[in-house]
């Protein structure tokens, strides 16, 4: 065989990259190969922070592929079309791809691997790419059981499981000359509706990879006690950089573990929570859309609560500085993100579908498996232990953001009221509360834990 194809999908890097290191083994020359997926842009799923994302990274890809002789080759229109085309057109043999987990990957996968048979050629579908261990890698003990659905003892197995060997980078790639390209698209091309939030982070390898180093000579060792911090921002903000693959999952759980520090523990854990919840919804693939553990919630909505939330004016400081932050940058806190889940599930009992859509037009790592399962975690219909807590946005408030100074930088609005009295700017007298041009809170606390109790038929 003289051409092997290597089908990029969320694995856009060179640097332990197994599809792209086992098309190079299978043939002299390689067609590395992106499609610009109209299916995925059809389902909505295509939205301008995550395509201001996809342009860099598919641009630093084709970059990192030139110093090494190739480049990259873009085609538009049905994966699965454009792919048996492009292997007709090289005469390529085998199409190396990574393993999916989505309903909608594990489809696509299946329609190649028959197209391509159908064809004479094969489909070499590799594991352990977008995630550390694969889906299905680590199980439960017992007959039948094909995931895991509580986390701790996931992690116990999955630490124990073995992990692949972390590959170099590739010296050359040679690509046929003959083969053709469309022209790198931009975010507007990917995406022409709708402009991206004013502060995104830059996309592709090199961006990931320079981060990474930042954060593991500065901020992994104090993560497994800075985690929480609201203001502090001391997370690594390497996740649109796993959605997108520009980091290799097992590359940082190979660099974390050779480190004996508690932050760097902690940090490998957070990385078994996505590999938790891509074996879930590999299992699971419906939990993309419906309840896994159904309360039989009959949820509430009213518009101007819901518009409220997603603006960032609930009247909950800490609330609202969270959904400003996602409008901003596109990216949340994890304690944000839980604190604002909670607050609309289970505060305002509106159906976690209705946040979770919001937070995938908005987040650049939106990603379904960690989007999805996480909502539903939140909203007690997932994996939590726990379904029925209610976080409670003054309380996280006081233990996350104990000066404020989170609220302040997000609600600047409230920027004169001075330490944690800038979470409740209703308790100011009369006058000084006018001053301040900061809605009422949609709702009182205690209401909505009442309703949200009964509702789950707890009193
Ligand atoms: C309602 C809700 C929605 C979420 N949606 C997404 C999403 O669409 N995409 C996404 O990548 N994460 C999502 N998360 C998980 C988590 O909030 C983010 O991964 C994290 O905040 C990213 O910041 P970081 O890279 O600084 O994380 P760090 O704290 O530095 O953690 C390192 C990495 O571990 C992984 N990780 C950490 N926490 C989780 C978690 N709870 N579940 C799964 N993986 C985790 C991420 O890949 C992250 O980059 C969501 C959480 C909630 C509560």
């Amino acid at each position: 065989m003289d051409v092997a194809l290597c089908l990029f999908s969320s694995d856009l890097r060179l640097h332990d990259q197994p599809v792209l290191h086992a098309a190079l083994r299978a043939a002299p020359q390689v067609v590395p190969l992106f499609v610009v997926d109209t299916g995925i842009a059809g389902a909505g799923f295509m939205v301008p922070n995550r395509a201001a994302f996809l342009a860099d990274a598919l641009a630093d890809l084709d970059a990192g592929l030139r110093e090494r002789g190739g480049r990259l080759v873009i085609r538009t229109g049905d994966v699965v079309t454009e792919t048996c085309r492009v292997a007709a057109e090289t005469g390529a043999g085998e199409v190396h791809l990574a393993a999916g987990v989505s309903g909608y990957a594990l489809r696509r996968e299946r329609r190649l691997g028959a197209e391509l048979a159908a064809a004479g050629r094969s489909l070499v579908v590799h594991d352990a790419v977008i995630t550390a261990q694969p889906p299905g890698a680590v199980l439960p003990s017992g007959p039948g059981k094909d995931h895991f659905a509580v986390f701790t003892p996931y992690f116990r197995r999955w630490q124990a499981a073995g992990r692949r060997s972390v590959l170099p980078a590739p010296r050359s790639v040679r690509v046929p000359a003959e083969v053709r390209s469309e022209k790198l698209p931009s975010a507007q091309v990917l995406c022409p509706d709708g402009e991206p939030s004013p502060a995104l982070p830059e996309g592709g390898e090199r961006a990931g990879r320079r981060r990474f180093g930042a954060w593991q000579r500065s901020g992994m060792a104090g993560y497994q006690d800075r985690q929480d911090d609201l203001p502090g921002d001391a997370t690594s903000r390497l996740s649109p950089y796993l959605h997108f693959g520009c980091l290799s999952p097992v590359e940082l759980v190979h660099k974390a573990s050779g480190r004996s520090d508690a932050g760097a523990e902690a940090f490998v854990r957070q990385l078994a929570w996505r590999d938790f919840h891509h074996q879930v919804l590999a299992a699971r693939p419906g939990a993309a859309r419906a309840d896994y553990r159904t309360k039989g919630d009959r949820w509430r909505y009213d518009g101007a609560e819901v518009t409220a939330w997603k603006e960032g004016l609930t009247g909950y400081p800490v609330v609202d500085a969270g959904m400003r932050q996602l409008l901003h940058e596109g990216w949340l806190h994890n304690r944000a993100r839980m604190l604002v889940a909670s607050f609309l599930t289970k505060t305002l009992y509106v159906d976690w579908r209705v946040g979770a859509r919001h937070f995938l037009d908005l987040l650049v790592d939106g990603d379904v498996a960690n989007n999805q399962l996480n909502w539903q975690w939140v909203a007690g219909t997932g994996t939590d232990t726990r379904p029925n807590r209610v976080l409670n946005p003054l309380v996280q408030a006081r233990r996350f953001d104990p000066e404020g100074a989170y609220v302040r930088r997000w609600v600047p609005e409230l920027a004169g009221l001075a330490g944690p009295a800038v979470h409740q700017p209703w308790k100011l007298s009369g006058p000084e509360r006018a001053a301040y041009d900061y809605p009422d809170p949609v709702v009182d606390l205690a209401d909505g834990l009442v309703r949200f109790r009964r509702a789950r038929g707890l009193e």
